[in-house]
């Protein structure tokens, strides 16, 4: 396990740009070393104003037709809403890409193959992660995983003392009862998270810093504090202002 490094802006926008630069140099690493990037996008404002943040000129460029774009979580409701996370993403940013659609690995919506079959569209999400993933594993390597992190300190939709947290034995989850609406949504494990090269937290305000100082005291227990579960086995960063920070001992 990675000892979490610390990196903390004056200001949610100076975050979200650290964010966004260290984004674009992790995504052109990896495609150095591998040829192609996994990243894994995230709901809330801090996942949208980073997207946005990839496009300011002092960004440098990012070579989107070698990035797989996954998601570490969406509402299941029809492709589309406004409550979905792939539709913020795209409004934030994919939509000015051009990008292949086969790069671009959105979780089921209830108007997919799968209907309103919330569990059959978490297995259609773990065989797109296992197709994509090498021998022997359920899920790729992700390059980046971007987590936000609620005032309870959920991250995806693993929320504190929800069994969808118990799972282990697949990459993904269905949950039907979300104690954040909208209820019924897919989620990837713990196993599927911590997989990721590196795990980047990305949190701002005076609102978040309870959860913050929990994730990180020692001896955290995910059941009560979901983020203190996620890892990279490489790197784990949490990307804070100063208001979500000011509460670490
Ligand atoms: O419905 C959800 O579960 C939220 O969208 C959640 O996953 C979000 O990412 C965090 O609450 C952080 O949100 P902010 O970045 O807006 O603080």
């Amino acid at each position: 396990m990675t000892t979490p490094r610390i990196e903390v802006g004056p200001s949610k926008d100076a975050t979200t740009a650290a964010i966004a630069a260290a984004l674009s140099e992790s995504i052109r690493a990896a495609q150095d070393a591998r040829g192609t990037a996994h990243l894994v996008l995230t709901g809330g404002s801090m996942g949208g104003a980073s997207l946005v943040g990839l496009q300011h000129p002092q960004v440098g460029p990012v070579d989107w037709s070698r990035v797989h774009l996954w998601w570490g979580d969406e509402r299941f409701v029809p492709s589309g809403h406004p409550d979905r996370n792939e539709t913020e993403a795209r409004e934030a940013l994919l939509d000015r890409l051009g990008l292949d659609p086969s790069m671009v690995h959105a979780m089921p919506a209830t108007d997919g193959p799968d209907g309103d079959d919330v569990a059959a569209a978490t297995t259609r999400y773990a065989a797109e992660l296992a197709a994509h993933a090498a021998d022997g594993h359920d899920v790729p390597a992700f390059d980046v995983l971007m987590l936000g992190v609620g005032p309870d300190a959920h991250i995806a939709s693993l929320f504190p003392h929800h069994p969808a947290q118990r799972v282990t034995g697949a990459p993904t989850v269905a949950v039907e009862d979300s104690p954040k609406p909208p209820p019924v949504r897919i989620s990837l494990t713990y196993p599927a998270i911590n997989a990721a090269r590196q795990v980047w937290f990305m949190v701002a305000g005076a609102e978040k810093a309870d959860a913050v100082q929990a994730a990180l005291a020692t001896g955290a227990d995910p059941w009560d504090t979901p983020a203190s579960g996620a890892h990279g086995s490489q790197d784990t960063v949490w990307w804070l202002d100063a208001a979500a920070a000011a509460r670490i001992r």
